[in-house]
């Protein structure tokens, strides 16, 4: 049972037929397999219907002592919980949490085996919504940095009721985080979208409060604000940072109290919305320079969700820009595998906007049946081509280096070795320790990036055997 709001009601039917995109999956209870307690987890997890591994939510009870944790962990495959027996006060909690452990419940009797099982039944909840039509048909990019944020969304969205703030550079889907919360949490309701840089001109609020006629000039008729539309539904407030402080405080009272008057008006109304805001500005530093009010500030973030710029979630560039590649062609899109090097190997200080404008810019010069090709890519997103980067000064580079290693002692094998070694370290750092991507830029198998990650570097004047 889902305990909390309600669960919006398309929701409920689980994505069936395809594989899992966003929800977690799996969750791990670890802890020490062969105690009485885990026993009576097991029996407990049993009955409330989790088998074990099995998909799409199952529950893996892994032998383990704390720490470490195993590596996948920090991979985002499933959640993991470590219940702690018989250590009330577990050693590195802090340390595991950072890992990616979700939670570390200590073992205080059978009634811990209820708190587990309860944990265990609100993931499965969530995981449904992740994998639900409505969640599929908003967002896309199965990067695990992605499915963390979808989970903290989903899991304000169903489980609060508090307001939520978003924050993040632009572009980096604040808005359709916004859509996806209303979409959970309140299907049926109207989403209200105020964007708060475009009421800084009139001052007077009226696109918020509503207007009587007459209340100004122009006023030719009365009208309702956003307050009254959202009423039952949710009320976004895009760029919050930018409200003039007379209206912060305006909409704390309405916040506080749920009761406003239009502008003009006389007459109290009440009005009961979710809200949710968002900014790409740093409100703290908002109110320490007195342009933000701390009291609005505390109202309007009881739930903080950090939005992750799209250098921190590389590993969704491909799938990103094949959803908007086909969003604009109308079809899916083969690419070609320089335009997928291509991708990730420039900036995008606009985030997924910018993206999506350099999908939209190719799928517009795209022509025929055939992939995309580094000739759809319009001049200025192409990169500056070998002039850039003289090959003369690059070879005397090298040659200096290696004249360096030769009088140092190094042999030819351990000079190639080096040179291996540093073009892996290269790549990985250009593909953000993606082992992946970079032995696609190396044009070697991901085992041979893996191998020379372990192979210790020659010392200088000890020859290679
Ligand atoms: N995970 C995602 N999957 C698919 N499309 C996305 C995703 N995130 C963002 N987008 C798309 O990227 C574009 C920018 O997103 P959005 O407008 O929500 O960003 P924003 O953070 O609100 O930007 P700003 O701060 O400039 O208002 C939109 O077209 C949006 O639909």
């Amino acid at each position: 049972m889902i305990e909390g709001r309600r669960l919006a009601g398309s929701l409920r039917e689980h994505h069936r037929g395809s594989t899992t995109e966003f929800g977690t999956g799996m969750a791990t209870v670890i802890g020490r397999s062969d105690s009485a307690e885990m026993a009576l987890l097991r029996r407990a997890l049993d009955d409330g219907g989790f088998e074990e591994g099995a998909d799409p939510y199952g529950v893996r009870l892994l032998d383990a002592p704390l720490p470490p944790v195993p590596d996948w962990v920090e991979d985002g495959d499933g959640r993991v919980l470590v219940v702690a027996c018989g250590e009330r006060h577990p050693s590195g909690v802090w340390g595991l949490l950072a890992q990616g452990v979700e939670d570390v419940i200590s073992w205080t009797g059978e009634e811990t085996v209820a708190v587990v099982v309860a944990r265990l039944e609100r993931w499965r909840e969530v995981d449904r919504v992740l994998s639900s039509r409505v969640v599929a048909s908003l967002v896309h990019g199965g990067s695990a940095a992605t499915r963390r944020l979808l989970v903290d969304l989903v899991e304000l969205a169903v489980y609060g009721s508090g307001p939520i703030l978003l924050v993040g550079e632009t572009g980096t889907g604040k808005e359709l985080a916004a859509r996806l919360v209303h979409a959970v949490a309140e299907e049926s309701a109207s989403l209200v979208v105020v964007d708060c840089t475009t009421i800084v001109a009139s001052l007077s609020g009226s696109e918020l409060f509503g207007h009587e006629k007459g209340a100004f000039t122009g006023a030719d008729r009365a009208r309702a604000g956003a307050f009254a539309a959202a009423d039952g539904g949710t009320l976004f407030l895009d760029e919050i940072g930018e409200l003039p402080l007379a209206l912060q405080v305006e909409l704390l009272r309405v916040l506080q109290e749920g009761t406003y008057k239009r502008v003009g008006g006389d007459t109290w109304s009440r009005t009961r919305f979710r809200l949710v805001s968002a900014t790409n500005r740093d409100l703290e530093e908002e109110q320490r320079q007195g342009r933000f009010r701390s009291d609005l500030y505390h109202r309007i973030a009881s739930g903080i969700v950090r939005l992750p710029p799209l250098r921190e979630r590389t590993d969704d560039l491909e799938d990103l820009f094949r959803h908007f590649l086909a969003e604009a062609a109308g079809r899916p899109l083969e690419v070609a595998p320089s335009v997928v090097a291509l991708l990730h190997d420039r900036d995008y200080p606009g985030n997924l906007r910018e993206l999506r404008q350099l999908a939209y810019a190719v799928a517009a010069r795209h022509a025929g049946p055939g992939s995309v090709s580094p000739g759809d890519v319009p001049l200025q997103y192409r990169p500056a081509g070998p002039a850039a980067d003289p090959p003369v000064p690059s070879r005397r580079l090298l040659d200096r280096a290696v004249r360096a290693g030769l009088s140092e002692g190094l042999s030819l094998p351990d000079l190639k070795t080096l040179v291996g070694d540093v073009a892996v370290e290269a790549a990985l750092a250009r593909c953000d320790g993606n082992v992946h991507r970079a032995a696609a830029l190396l044009g070697v198998t991901d085992r041979a990036v893996q191998l020379r990650r372990q192979v210790p570097r020659p010392r200088a004047g000890k020859k290679a055997q």
